[in-house]
């Protein structure tokens, strides 16, 4: 079964209709990167994905179980996360272990794996040296980062990443799309992610999912298609 099945989605933002009849599916397993000019709505998608937005018509349909039968886990990373409040109390580190706190119960203490999993997931951005400094203290790419190393540290069935590469210079780019494959490839994991680098990330995705213009239409209406990126 697949793990995303979106039917016929439409979504209006007041009376303006931006989804027109949006059909895809995704398979657990999956590498899939959202396409599309600025302004076609990829990040409005993802909202109705994750249930942040409710579609005007049709439907989403989400595995309820991973693979292994367990409850399915999503780990979302929003658009321009650089905007943090400067003033958030946090470290680094604590900031990155909420992600364990949410994967597991809420006052539970942390124990050696969950711990081993914040490491995993600092290095993984390289963000290990500065574990310790507060968030507000870090500059927008660096919020990214921590950002997706909070998502790292959940471990989640399904990673939702709107444009996460955001802020970081290309070296660190080409690490974390090869870090995405290897979870992709090597832990079950299914990605779906927003993107205007497309070029940069082919050999690492699986599928690209483009939301396009219809011409002659009255709305402002955009239908998709797919390709095989390999
Ligand atoms: N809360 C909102 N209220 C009204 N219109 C909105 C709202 N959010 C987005 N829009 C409009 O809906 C359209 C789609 O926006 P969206 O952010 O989903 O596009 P996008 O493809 O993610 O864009 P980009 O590539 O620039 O990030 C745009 O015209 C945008 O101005």
């Amino acid at each position: 079964m697949a793990l995303i099945e979106v039917k016929n989605l439409s979504f209006y933002y007041e009376q303006e209709k931006v989804l027109n009849n949006i059909n895809f599916s995704i398979d657990t397993g999956e590498f899939v990167i959202l396409t599309g000019e600025n302004g076609a709505a990829k990040s409005t998608l993802i909202k109705n994905i994750i249930g942040l937005l409710k579609p005007a018509t049709g439907e989403i349909k989400l595995a309820k179980v991973n693979h292994l039968g367990e409850p399915l886990s999503i780990g979302y990373v929003q658009q321009d996360v650089a905007s943090f409040n400067a003033g958030f109390p946090s470290t680094v580190q604590t900031f990155v272990e909420s992600g364990r706190y949410s994967k597991n119960r809420w006052f539970r203490k942390l124990d050696a794996e969950d711990y081993e999993h914040v490491d995993r997931a600092l290095a993984s951005v390289g963000m290990t040296e500065i574990r310790h400094k507060k968030i507000g203290d870090l500059s927008g790419g660096q919020k990214q980062r921590i950002s997706l190393a909070r998502v790292f540290a959940l471990d989640p069935d399904l990673f939702v990443l709107d444009e996460p590469t955001t802020g970081m210079d290309v070296g660190s780019r080409t690490k974390f799309y090869k870090l995405l494959k290897h979870s992709v490839k090597h832990h079950g994991k299914t990605i779906l992610m927003v993107t205007h680098a497309d070029k940069e990330i082919e050999g690492y995705y699986d599928r690209e999912i483009r939301l396009i213009r219809e011409e002659g239409s009255p709305w402002r209406c955009f239908s998709m298609t797919s390709s095989n990126a390999r």
